[in-house]
This record gives C-alpha cells, sequence and structure tokens, in this order.
C-alpha cells in the first residue's frame, strides 16, 4: 500500500533530476499505453500523473516522492508517430542517459498495451534494455478492454516473442487501471526491489 505520493519535480535534463539518495522505480513505454493512469491507480491518487487520450501528453521526467522513501519516475512514451525526428532524437536521448545513467533506479517498468499483437518498438525497445543492462520487468496495460482469452493470447504472443530474444521470460504483470488489478501484485513487487536495494547499500 502506498499512504502518500507527492509530485517532486519535472525535468528534460536527466543530470537535474533529485539527489539519487534513495530507490527509484521509472514507468516507460509507447505513447498512450497508459503509464500515468497506471501510476494514479497504483498511488491511489486520481490525477497525481497527467493523462489524456491524446498521446504524448508526458513529455518531461517526472519525479514524485512515495512515503518518504523511494520515488516513482514518469516518463514520456515512445513511438508516438505525430513527432519529429529533433524531438525522436531528443526524446532518445534524454530517456537512454536516464536509463543508464541513474545510479538509484532499481526497475524500470515496461508497459505494453494487452489488446495489441507484439509490436516491433517495443520489442526493440526492451531488447535495447537487455543490451545495456537496464533492470526491467514487464507489465501489460488495459486489460479490461477485451475479454480475458483474447488477453491471455496477446501476453503469451508477446512473451513468446520475448523467449526468442532473450531465451527466458521476463517476470510480467497484467494490469488494468481502470479496474485496480494487478495493483497488489506490481506493489508486492515494487516493494521487492526497493528493499534489496537498500539492504545492499546498508551493508
Ligand atoms: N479502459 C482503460 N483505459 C485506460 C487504461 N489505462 C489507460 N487508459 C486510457 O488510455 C489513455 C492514455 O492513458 P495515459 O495514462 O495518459 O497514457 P500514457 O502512457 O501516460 O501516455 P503519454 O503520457 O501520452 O505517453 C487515457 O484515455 C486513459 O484513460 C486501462 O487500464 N483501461
Ligand atoms: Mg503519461
Amino acid at each position: 500500500m502506498i499512504r502518500n505520493a507527492q509530485f517532486v519535480v519535472s525535468n528534460t535534463d536527466p543530470k537535474k533530476c533529485p539527489k539519487p539518495d534513495r530507490a527509484e522505480i521509472a514507468f516507460i513505454g509507447r505513447s498512450n499505453v497508459g503509464k500515468s493512469s497506471l501510476i494514479n491507480m497504483l498511488t491511489g491518487v486520481k490525477e497525481l500523473a497527467k493523462t489524456s487520450q491524446k498521446p504524448g501528453k508526458t513529455q518531461l521526467i517526472n519525479h514524485f516522492m512515495i512515503d518518504d522513501r523511494w520515488y516513482l519516475v514518469d516518463l514520456p512514451g515512445y513511438g508516438f508517430a505525430k513527432v519529429s525526428k529533433d524531438t525522436k532524437d531528443k526524446w532518445e536521448k534524454m530517456i537512454s542517459s536516464y536509463l543508464t545513467g541513474r545510479d538509484n533506479l532499481c526497475g524500470v517498468f515496461v508497459l505494453i498495451d494487452s489488446r495489441l499483437e507484439p509490436q516491433k518498438i517495443d520489442l526493440e525497445f526492451l531488447n535495447w534494455c537487455g543490451e545495456e543492462g537496464v533492470p526491467f520487468v514487464v507489465v501489460f496495460t488495459k486489460a479490461d478492454k477485451q475479454s480475458k482469452t483474447q488477453t491471455d493470447k496477446n501476453v503469451k504472443a508477446f512473451l513468446n516473442k520475448m523467449e526468442d530474444i532473450f531465451g527466458d521470460i521476463p517476470d510480467y504483470f497484467v494490469t488494468s487501471a481502470e479496474k485496480g488489478s494487478g495493483k497488489d501484485e506490481v506493489l508486492q513487487f515494487v516493494d521487492e526491489l526497493i528493499s534489496e536495494y537498500e539492504s545492499e547499500r546498508t551493508n
């Protein structure tokens, strides 16, 4: 359970992010996949992270302080078609330097739309994370949008692709921000990552 969640700061420059003095967990995924909605669902604060029906809402690296203990980070989405090459390049630079340079980052939750068949852009991004040693888990979103059978089918297809790429299946969660499903499982995992980070720091 998250008891307290507060917005701290937004940045374009990863170097200006808050002092990395505590555990940090980030959320990323294709534009409109439901990152901000999931963050609101997990924290129980309805409009903590700004959401929109229009893709490309989140443009900055947004830090939130959770229970005075860890940072939660909402990142802008990738794969939004209606942006210039220049904007895409800037995004890539900002996100790659954040993800590879943030010392206190203990986990990156990569969100995947459970309505879709495996998307090249998601697989490429996960592959990049693997190559760079970015510690990721997969979160399927919007499970309420179709039947459980269809969700299971899409999840399975995606995991099969991941197995082809990595030789094994990553940790994953199936969620709906609308229904609140998957909340306990995701928060339990977050807690494990943070506790691990904290015990490594004190030892
Ligand atoms: N039915 C349903 N709709 C969802 C769910 N999660 C998000 N949405 C909707 O999907 C749209 C996009 O959600 P956001 O949370 O803003 O997505 P985002 O990934 O933060 O998008 P960007 O910041 O633009 O990259 C909104 O209209 C949400 O209401 C879900 O679990 N179920
Ligand atoms: Mg967003």
